[in-house]
């Protein structure tokens, strides 16, 4: 049998007709060219079987990115498997937002809370080299993910396993604080794709309070490590823009608190300046 034939066959039942190619190309470091040469061959009994057990894995709704191990992320490459959530384009608008308000030549340090595979702080130390970047997350997990993604992109950010902020009370002041934490509620599992919720880590996803609690927990401790011009920049639900902001603006009368939007238009930052 060809390789053309197999990977057709094994195919026709996956709901991402090019997923098997994707990953396998990757695994193997295969150019589009060296996948198209190999089409035209006989395929042996073990590649065979090591198809036929991506494919499986791949039915399974596996996100490919854990089967080929890494995902990219603002251009740089990030090594994710079940133990991080894998970071979503949505994440790069809040990490070019960021950017975007910030001088690049002053020394700003910055907290990322619930920093997973390290996406956000990873990104902005390769950004701005100036800035000082702390990272935290209350899974030693995620932290040895993103301490290694860290590693691997050739950057400086200072992990701490903390419970949102308690690790840092009366210790540090942050210019900015960022985090995306996890904010889907748990009424709204349904509208979670069953891929995520099965490979995923649930905590990374569902937070108590209707998804609010974690906000809720920044915005008490917050006052206490951010400096008096800090900001903090947030990804939210499209659905809680508004519970969001009212929370914040309690909490920081004096400071501008704005609501941005995805570019499908969607609810999905908040600033708080
Ligand atoms: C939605 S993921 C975001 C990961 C990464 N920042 C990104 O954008 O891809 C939320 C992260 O918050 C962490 N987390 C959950 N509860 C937390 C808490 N109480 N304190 C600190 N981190 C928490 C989870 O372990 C997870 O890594």
């Amino acid at each position: 049998m060809l390789w053309i034939e197999t990977v057709r066959m094994l195919s026709a039942d996956l709901e991402e007709p090019f997923a098997l190619e994707f990953v396998y190309r990757n695994l193997y470091e295969l150019t589009k060219l060296d996948w198209l040469n190999l089409q035209r061959q006989e395929i042996t009994d073990s590649e065979r079987s090591v198809l036929t057990e991506l494919a499986k894995r791949l039915k399974n709704n596996e996100p490919p990115q854990y089967i080929v191990g890494w995902t990219e992320f603002c251009d740089l490459r990030f090594k994710v498997d079940g133990r991080v959530l894998i970071p979503r384009p949505e994440t790069e608008e809040l990490v070019r937002l960021i950017l975007s308000e910030n001088d690049e030549n002053e020394c700003l340090s910055v907290l990322d809370i619930g920093t997973g595979s390290g996406a956000i702080a990873v990104a902005l130390a390769s950004k701005r080299k100036n800035w000082l970047i702390e990272a935290s997350d209350l899974s030693s997990d995620a932290l040895s993910v993103a301490t290694e993604n860290a590693d691997r992109n050739a950057v400086s950010v200072h992990f701490t396993k903390s419970d949102v902020l308690s690790a840092f009370m009366e210790r540090k002041k942050f210019d900015i604080i960022v985090s995306n934490p996890p904010y889907i509620a748990f009424s709204d599992t349904d509208e979670v794709d069953d891929s995520v919720i099965k490979y995923e880590p649930n905590s990374a996803l569902f937070a108590e309070n209707m998804g609010l609690a974690i906000y809720k927990k920044i915005a008490k401790e917050a006052p206490s490590v951010l400096t008096e011009n800090g900001r903090i920049y947030l990804e939210i639900g499209y659905k809680q823009g508004q519970a969001v902001s009212q929370l914040f603006q309690k909490q920081f009368a004096d400071k501008t608190v704005s609501v941005h939007q995805d570019i499908f238009g969607k609810d999905r930052m908040i600033s708080v300046k």
